[in-house]
């Protein structure tokens, strides 16, 4: 008989997606397969590229689901020649006349919908708004949207007390930018303190109006967030497309994302040398670690970069575990194993200044131009440095070492925490990483602790960020949404180059 088959995996998801008091919240039970059409239609909205892999024979811990329960095939609600119908237009083939390609091709998207849903989607967050991001938005409406916005600007800025006329508007992912022309000069300062009220206003919650100088005399410019459902969203192929343009003088490029009008954001790792990502639970921190973990994967070979990544959460970085790159051959999950390898690189740190001082150079990239030395860049990659730090504080001595003097090296450090607290990024850590990425936090106390500025407070999450890169300005980014098909597509390509 036509079957479905899940995995171990894919069965723990729909359990959680099927919870009474988180997922779909459902009071009653529904069955297993509604989630199997949820993941269909996922997989459909999909801009990844399609993969056929082989997924077609029952797993340990998997289950086994009849095709007709999945398409209704014989039932009231038969949805057998809709799902057949999709899926022919998708992949541009009659299935309609080879059942058997039909069931694969079903069974191949549903996985890939279960995989997505895995890796994106945690049931700390709500299941609905996850689901309503992943199928509902960039649809169309952003101009009757817009039209609507501009009237309600005028008239809220008039309530503060501003006469402006909008001059013009510019577009970008999530926001749009609208040009004010201020004829008394006084009005900026209206402006600037009447954000909020402005916010208010519009009722934008919390998220707030970034006001922006423009180079035209007069005219001042205000970010205004737009609905979710007019954004665009900046996906793995955006990136796979940058890193092709990558200029040629960036030694480890990172493209975070894109600025508030859409153009792409770049900058050089060994330039920050060290960066803290900090946000709250759902800002988009995990995604923004794997943006600059595939920037640098799709830009290096495993000669020029080792990376260690250390995760103790034990989920972020486990589809990483069988790349060449890792400078100890694993994922390092526990505190124990994080000490010990941090403790190595501090030697390693310690190893590499003595090849420098022999060799009369000041640093790796001057020995690299002088044509003396040639070591690989070492990236090391912290999920969740509070957790960490909760089970062994004597991580930070390491770390502090490899903030102080690792750029020399080539050695180069990326923390995240959802705790942006003096106890987590203390003195130590705080004056020997420069570079900041901000994602919406709850305070602006939090702000000030990751960017010595307010502001991330009033972000609209989701990947929304505030990038100070060590010495430049604070540059607003919206970042890009990687899932699990970019990772594994990333990683397949240095499989199938081994
Ligand atoms: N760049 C982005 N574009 C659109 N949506 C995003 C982006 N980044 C994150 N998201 C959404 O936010 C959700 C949470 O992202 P992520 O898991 O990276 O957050 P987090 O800060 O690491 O959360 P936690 O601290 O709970 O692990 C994602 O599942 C996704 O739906």
């Amino acid at each position: 008989m036509s079957k479905i088959y899940t995995s171990f995996e894919d069965e723990k998801l729909i359990d959680s997606v099927l919870q009474k008091d988180k997922g779909l919240m459902c009071s009653d039970k529904l069955p297993k397969w509604t989630v199997l059409r949820l993941a269909l239609a996922q997989s459909l909205k999909s801009s990844a590229e399609f993969y056929e892999e082989n997924q077609d024979q029952p797993e340990a811990g998997g289950k086994e689901y009849n095709l007709r329960q999945v398409t209704g095939k014989g039932q009231e609600n038969d949805f057998t020649d809709l799902f057949c119908t999709l899926l022919s237009v998708y992949h541009r083939e009659n299935l309609f006349a080879d059942d058997n390609r039909f069931r694969t091709l079903l069974q191949k998207h549903i996985r890939r919908g279960l995989r997505d849903m895995r890796t994106s989607w945690k049931d700390s967050h709500d299941f609905h708004e996850y689901l309503y991001q992943e199928l509902f938005t960039d649809s169309d409406y952003q101009k009757s949207i817009i039209m609507n916005l501009r009237e309600k600007i005028v008239s809220a800025i008039n309530e503060i007390g501003v006469s402006g006329n909008i001059e013009d508007q510019l577009d970008g992912p999530r926001i749009t930018r609208f040009l004010i022309s201020l004829s008394d000069v006084n009005d900026l300062d209206r402006l600037r303190k009447g954000l909020e009220k402005l916010s208010f206003l519009l009722g934008l919650q919390k998220q707030g109006i970034f006001l922006q100088s423009t180079n035209q005399e007069r005219v001042a410019g205000l970010d205004i967030p737009r609905s979710q459902d007019s954004w665009y969203q900046i996906n793995g192929n955006n990136l796979r497309e940058w890193v092709l343009h990558t200029p040629h003088n960036m030694i480890l490029p990172a493209w975070p994302g894109v600025d508030v009008l859409g153009k792409p954001f770049i900058f050089d790792i060994t330039e920050a040398p060290h960066i803290l990502v900090g946000g709250t639970t759902g800002s988009g921190k995990s995604i923004c670690l794997h943006t600059l973990l595939l920037s640098l994967l799709l830009s290096q070979s495993s000669d020029q970069l080792k990376i260690c990544l250390i995760d103790p959460k034990h989920v972020e970085f486990t589809p990483y575990a069988a790349l060449p790159h890792h400078m100890y051959g694993k994922v390092i999950t526990s505190s124990e194993e994080a000490l010990r390898i941090l403790t190595q690189l501090v030697n390693e740190m310690e190893e590499r200044e003595s090849i420098l001082a022999s060799n009369k150079v000041r640093d790796i990239i001057e020995g690299e131009i002088k044509g003396v030395i040639e070591l690989p860049r070492i990236v090391v990659f912290v999920e969740e440095l509070a957790d960490i730090f909760i089970q062994s504080r004597a991580i930070e001595t390491p770390l502090a070492r490899l903030a102080q003097k690792g750029r020399a090296a080539g050695i180069h450090l990326i923390l995240s925490t959802q705790r942006p607290d003096a106890e987590t990024f203390s003195g130590l850590l705080r004056s020997n990483i420069p570079s900041r990425i901000a994602l919406t936090v709850q305070k602006s106390s939090e702000s000030k602790i990751i960017l010595d500025e307010v502001g991330a407070e009033r972000l609209s999450g989701k990947g929304d960020m505030l990038i100070k890169i060590s010495g430049s300005n604070i540059i607003r980014v919206h970042g890009v949404k990687i899932k699990q098909n970019d990772i594994e597509e990333c990683i397949s390509k240095f499989r199938r180059n081994e």
